[in-house]
Order: structure tokens, then C-alpha cells, then sequence
């Protein structure tokens, strides 16, 4: 399994740690050997090795320099493919789409994963704007081209909100679905709690790695918009489209009314919800006030939970890292793993 990284910033880095670091579990369990032979990064460079990069290398130079321009040459190392090219002029065989999300088109990502699949690659990402603005027909084209499309980590991070919903919790119809979804926010509410004001509780979530790289898509509810969107899409099985989704922003609320909140037992929290009702699906995200009671009221930090009610199984919450560098390189890995078994099995067909 040939790697190319578009993007190579928080997330990027975070997979290229566990891959350097704590991949040989992965290998034995799975007989995954992932290697990686392109990094594209607007901001550290691009290299391109067909035979591999030292990752221990690139990610002294990302930590200590924050640029690849000092990484040895060799006679088949190549620098500065963007990121089209590198999708198609590599040898690699499964793009890793870590690039910015854009919350208004999802582009250029969508047109990443459009070209990777044409080129017959494979494509994992975390990057939401794909999934949420064209789900649909990326699906499609993935399936047309015989190849695997993995987003995990487009919805909570390396906790596995949608896996659970889409193999564990199969044959269920989800009659709502409720979340803290955005990391970025909960962690600033939870300080603004403590008396935080909004912009060091920001800043803080910046500097951990949990925010967007504009965080407006945070606070203003975008991102969590995105991921709602996503989860009706991909878990409940409806079209839903950003612009049916209601949203309000963290700003919207005073940092007195989060510690009052708090000194009566209740907690203001950034609520995406998803309901099936006789009228169609409605959905939205904003802050809303809950009751020390409500299952999702003592989730703190960067911490994400979701409820999936089903029709068979009942409630059921999950709860887990929303945001976060090896845990959303562990996302990645996580649909490494699957796309290994995919390709395996796409093997052992054409071998037949
Ligand atoms: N951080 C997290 O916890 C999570 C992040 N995500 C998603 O994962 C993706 C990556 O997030 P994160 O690593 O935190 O973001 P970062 O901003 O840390 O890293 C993204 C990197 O990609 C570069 N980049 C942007 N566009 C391109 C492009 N077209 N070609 C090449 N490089 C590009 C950026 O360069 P420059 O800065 O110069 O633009 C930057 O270096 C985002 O889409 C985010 O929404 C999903 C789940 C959790
Ligand atoms: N900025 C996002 C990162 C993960 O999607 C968040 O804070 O949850």
C-alpha cells in the first residue's frame, strides 16, 4: 500500500507518527504495509520518493524546522508536485486527503478525490467537504471506479461514530440523532465555564490542534453543520444539504449566561441534531441548555458524544475524541485498515 499525504499539517502528522511509530501492531493483526511515498503541503513542501520517504526524517524537519526543504536528495527523490500532480504522476495507490475543508464549496478536495478515482486510487480522508457537499456522487464515481472511499474521521475524530452506525449498528432505522460533534467548542465552553474568556478558550483550542485552520467553521457551528450533514448522508441514508440545516453560533452566547448556567446545574452545549418528524427530516445545530440530567451534559473538553436512537436497539451513546492529532491520524488508519481489506479482497477476485 503505496501512501501520497495531501495536506500535512496537524492530521497529516499525527498518521505519519502512528506510521513511523506504532504501526507494527496494525501489521501483524492485518498484514497492512503501508508506506509512504508523497507529502503535499502548501505550507512545509512537497516531496515525492516512488521507493518511500524516512518518516522519522520528514517529521523532524515538520517539528523542528516546519519545512522538507532539507531533506537529503536522492536520485529518485522528487520536490514540489502540488497536489493534482501528485495524485496523478505518483505511484502511490491510496490518496490521503488532510488539506483544509472548505465549508462554502468542499473544493479543491472534492476535485482531489474526483481525479484519484478516475486515475483508479483509492482515496481516506478527513477533510468533511467532500462527504458533505457531494456524498452522493463521489460514492457513485468510487464504486464505478472500483476503488475505496474512507471519511471515518470526518465525523469525531478517531472515535468511531460512523462505523458504529454503518456495520455494528446495522438494520436499525435512527429516528434521531443527537451530538456534541465540534471539539473546538465544547473545549471553550468547558473553560468559559471556569470563568475562560471566549478568546484564550480559543486560542487554547488552537494551539492543541482541535480547531479548523479558519476557526470560524467552529465557533460559528459550520463544522458541526458539516458533520450533521454528513451523518444524515451516510448513516441515515437521506440527502440532506447544508442549507437545510439550521445554525446558530457559540457567539450568540454571553459568557455570563454559561457560568450562571453552570452555578444552577445546567450546561450550555453545542447540540447537532437530526430528527426524523411527519413533516421530513429536520435538523440543526446551536447551542442549547441541558439539564445535569441529559446524557450528553457531562461531556467536557474536546470530548464529542453522540446518541443514536433506533428503532431496535434503543439509545445508544458513544463517546470519544472529537478532535485531536493521533486521534484523527488513528481515523486514518482506521480506513487504512479497511481499504487494505478491500484491496485484498478486489485481489483475490481478480486472481479467481
Ligand atoms: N485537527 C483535527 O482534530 C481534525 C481535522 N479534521 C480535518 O482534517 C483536515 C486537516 O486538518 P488539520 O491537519 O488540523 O489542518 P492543518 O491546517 O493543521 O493542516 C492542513 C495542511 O494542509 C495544507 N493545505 C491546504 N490546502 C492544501 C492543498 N490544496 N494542497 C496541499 N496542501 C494544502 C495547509 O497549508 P496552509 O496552512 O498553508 O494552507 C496545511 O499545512 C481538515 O480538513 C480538517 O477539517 C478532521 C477531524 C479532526
Ligand atoms: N475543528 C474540529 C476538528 C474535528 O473535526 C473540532 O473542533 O471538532
Amino acid at each position: 500500500m503505496k501512501l501520497a499525504i495531501l495536506g500535512f499539517g496537524v492530521v497529516g502528522q499525527g498518521l505519519a507518527e502512528i506510521l513511523a511509530n506504532q504501526c507494527e501492531k496494525t501489521r501483524q493483526q492485518t498484514g497492512m504495509a503501508p508506506k509512504v511515498v508523497a507529502i503535499s503541503d502548501f505550507k512545509i513542501g512537497s516531496l515525492y520518493d516512488p521507493n518511500g520517504l524516512d518518516l522519522d526524517k520528514v517529521l523532524h524537519l515538520a517539528a523542528t524546522v516546519g519545512s522538507l526543504e532539507d531533506y537529503p536528495n536522492s536520485a529518485t527523490l522528487v520536490r514540489g508536485l502540488d497536489a493534482m500532480t501528485t495524485i496523478v504522476q505518483t505511484n502511490a495507490d491510496v490518496i490521503v486527503e488532510a488539506t483544509f475543508t472548505d465549508i462554502k464549496t468542499g473544493e479543491p478536495a472534492i476535485t482531489h478525490c474526483k481525479t484519484a478515482f478516475a486515475a483508479k486510487k483509492h482515496v481516506v480522508m478527513t477533510n468533511k467537504g467532500p462527504i458533505a457537499m457531494a456524498y452522493k456522487q463521489l460514492s457513485e464515481l468510487a464504486a464505478e471506479n472500483g476503488v475505496y472511499l474512507g471519511f471515518e474521521g470526518t465525523v469525531m475524530s478517531g472515535t468511531p461514530a460512523l462505523r458504529l452506525a454503518r456495520t455494528a449498528l446495522i438494520g436499525n432505522t435512527f429516528t434521531e440523532v443527537n451530538g456534541i460533534l465540534n471539539g473546538t467548542t465544547n473545549y471553550m465552553l468547558t473553560q468559559m465555564e471556569d470563568g475562560m474568556s471566549y478568546h484564550d478558550a480559543l486560542k487554547q483550542a488552537q494551539e492543541k490542534g482541535y480547531a479548523e485552520a479558519d476557526p470560524t467553521s467552529d465557533v460559528e457551528g459550520y463544522d458541526a453543520l458539516y458533520k450533521i450533514v454528513i451523518l444524515a448522508n451516510t448513516v441515515m441514508g437521506e440527502a440532506l444539504t447544508p442549507d437545510d440545516v439550521e445554525r446558530v453560533g457559540l457567539k450568540t452566547l454571553l459568557a455570563a449566561e454559561i457560568q450562571t448556567a453552570k452555578q444552577q446545574g445546567k450546561r450550555w452545549k453545542m447540540l447537532g441534531t437530526i430528527r426524523r418528524t411527519a413533516d421530513g427530516m429536520k435538523a440543526a445545530v446551536k447551542p442549547i441548555l441541558l439539564d445535569s440530567s441529559h446524557p450528553l451534559s457531562s461531556i467536557d473538553g474536546a470530548t464529542n458524544a453522540i446518541t443514536y436512537s433506533c428503532d431496535l436497539a434503543g439509545d445508544i451513546t458513544l463517546t470519544g475524541a472529537g478532535a485531536g492529532k493521533k486521534e484523527t491520524g488513528y481515523a486514518l488508519l482506521s480506513d487504512l485498515v479497511d481499504c487494505h481489506f478491500f484491496m485484498e479482497e478486489n485481489r483475490k477476485v481478480t486472481n479467481q
